[in-house]
């Protein structure tokens, strides 16, 4: 089981993020977190990355605590593209070796096998030729892209995407969509927030419905089947 979460609770002062959230995610699957805004995925997500500490329940990540499994590189967070700071003065290159700044010691010295990890993951995600470039000067979803090789080069087993199709154009939306079967295919777990509801099916084999709890959970077509939905929100087809 790669995410193991029982009775998650999070607040912030009086605001509940999270409510006794159960949910185990098996290895191997993209798994589709789905909420409108404001219904807790960046919050579950940072429960998951240990960044927040829950007040009540548990969390396991590949049976280890979460910051443990943070520290030994097991987990990747792909931000939102937005988040990125455009003038952050790296190259794509430099981003993708910071997944490896876990193995490099404190001297941060690359050694052959960490160049050569970058390079493979630049390769598989189609961004060899704009290594040098920085970060600022990449299209969302190339910098999207190089998040994703900076987990791939971390030999991350599970990968957290923040709306990994906001702000990204059709074609890198298809690469991204491929790039993440295909590292679910390699048994690596893909876990992508998003309000997107109708996108989801596509990528998704799974996925989870939040609103501060659970509201359903399982195949991606029995969670987005209509009378779910209009359960869930009332409406039927749900909300955008
Ligand atoms: N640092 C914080 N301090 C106080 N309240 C917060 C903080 N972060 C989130 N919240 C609140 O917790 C709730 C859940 O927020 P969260 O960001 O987890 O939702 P989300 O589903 O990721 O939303 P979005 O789709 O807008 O990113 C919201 O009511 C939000 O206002």
């Amino acid at each position: 089981m790669s995410v193991q979460a029982r009775h998650v609770t999070v607040s912030y002062r009086e605001a509940l993020a999270l409510d006794d959230v159960t949910v185990d995610i098996a290895s191997g699957q993209v798994c589709g977190l789905l909420g409108v805004n404001g219904s807790g995925k960046s919050t579950l997500f940072k429960a998951l990355m240990g960044l927040v500490r829950p007040d009540r329940g548990e969390i396991r990540l590949l049976g280890r605590d979460p910051k443990r499994a943070r520290r030994d590189g097991l987990v990747a967070y792909v931000p939102q593209s937005e988040a990125i700071d455009a003038t952050f003065p790296v190259t794509v290159a430099d981003v993708v070796l910071m997944g490896r700044y876990g193995r490099m010691g404190i001297t941060r010295r690359a050694r052959p096998a960490d160049r050569a990890a970058v390079a493979e993951a630049l390769d598989r995600v189609g961004l060899t030729d704009l290594a040098r470039n920085p970060i600022g000067a990449l299209s969302g979803g190339q910098r999207k892209r190089a998040f994703v090789a900076r987990g791939i080069a971390q030999g991350a087993e599970l990968l957290l995407l923040d709306e990994p199709f906001a702000g990204v154009d059709k074609g890198s939306e298809a690469m991204i969509a491929d790039l993440l079967r295909g590292l679910r295919d390699e048994g690596r777990t893909i876990m992508i927030s998003t309000h997107d509801l109708a996108g989801a099916p596509a990528l998704c084999d799974e996925a989870v419905l939040l609103h501060q709890r659970v509201l359903a959970h399982g195949p991606v077509d029995d969670v987005l089947a209509p009378e779910v939905l209009a359960r869930t929100f009332g409406v039927p087809g749900g909300v955008r």
